[in-house]
């Protein structure tokens, strides 16, 4: 489910996605993962280094425990939706995480940079296909998270009806609840 059909073409960059070594800012101030303002959040900046992949640094830290010491599997699971989703707005259109994949694959203590990076396999229609790994000390360091996920694409409007059509408005000024 998270593998795109066979024909599906790699993507190219959107015409207007960030150039090559942008940040990407948080797409909500509250967002637990990016999130400028979340008090307890994962705070993950990232960046782009050529419009199509997202890369980031996780400092996994006592907060994000579950064993002592050690990172909540949970927790990487969220800095992997995260730096995944980061990637596919690269695409210029919202999608939401349908079906997240992920498979620990090393320990990762308290303390540790996790090195993300993110990237999409192919869309077909409102499905896009993609991945993520977790490197532990250095981009090249040991791979310690995977992911795949398969996520959806959704109007906007789906924030508002669900969620906080105000929010929105707010903080994505080319988007009107009710135009
Ligand atoms: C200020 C606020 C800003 C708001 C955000 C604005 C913009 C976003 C901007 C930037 C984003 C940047 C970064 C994002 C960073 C982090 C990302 C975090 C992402 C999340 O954390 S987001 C929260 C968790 N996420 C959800 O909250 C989804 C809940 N869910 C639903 O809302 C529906 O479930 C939905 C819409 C997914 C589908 O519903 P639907 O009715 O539209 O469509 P339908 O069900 O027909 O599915 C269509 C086709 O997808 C297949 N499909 C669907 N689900 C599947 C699954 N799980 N596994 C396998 N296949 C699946 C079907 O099988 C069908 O396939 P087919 O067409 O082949 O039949």
């Amino acid at each position: 489910m998270t593998t795109p059909p066979s024909g599906t073409e790699p993507p190219k960059p959107h015409p207007d996605a960030p150039a090559p070594g942008s940040a990407l800012g948080t797409h909500y101030s509250g967002c637990f993962g990016c999130g400028v303002d979340h008090p307890t959040g994962l705070h993950i900046s990232a960046f782009t280094p050529d419009g199509l992949s997202v890369e980031a640094e996780f400092v996994v830290g006592e907060p994000h425990q579950g064993a002592p010491l050690l990172a909540h599997g949970g927790v990487l699971a969220t800095a992997m939706d995260e730096v995944i989703g980061m990637s596919v707005w690269l695409f210029r259109k919202p999608y939401v995480t349908g079906r997240l994949e992920t498979d620990f694959l090393l320990p990762v203590p308290v303390g540790t940079t996790l090195h993300l990076r993110a990237w999409c396999n192919g869309i077909s229609g409102r499905k896009a296909y993609l991945e993520a790994e977790g490197r532990i000390g250095a981009p090249d360091g040991p791979v310690a998270v995977r992911a795949a996920a398969l996520f959806i694409e959704v109007e906007m409007e789906h924030f508002a009806r669900h969620g906080d059509a105000e929010a929105i408005t707010a903080e994505h000024h080319d988007f009107e609840v009710n135009p």
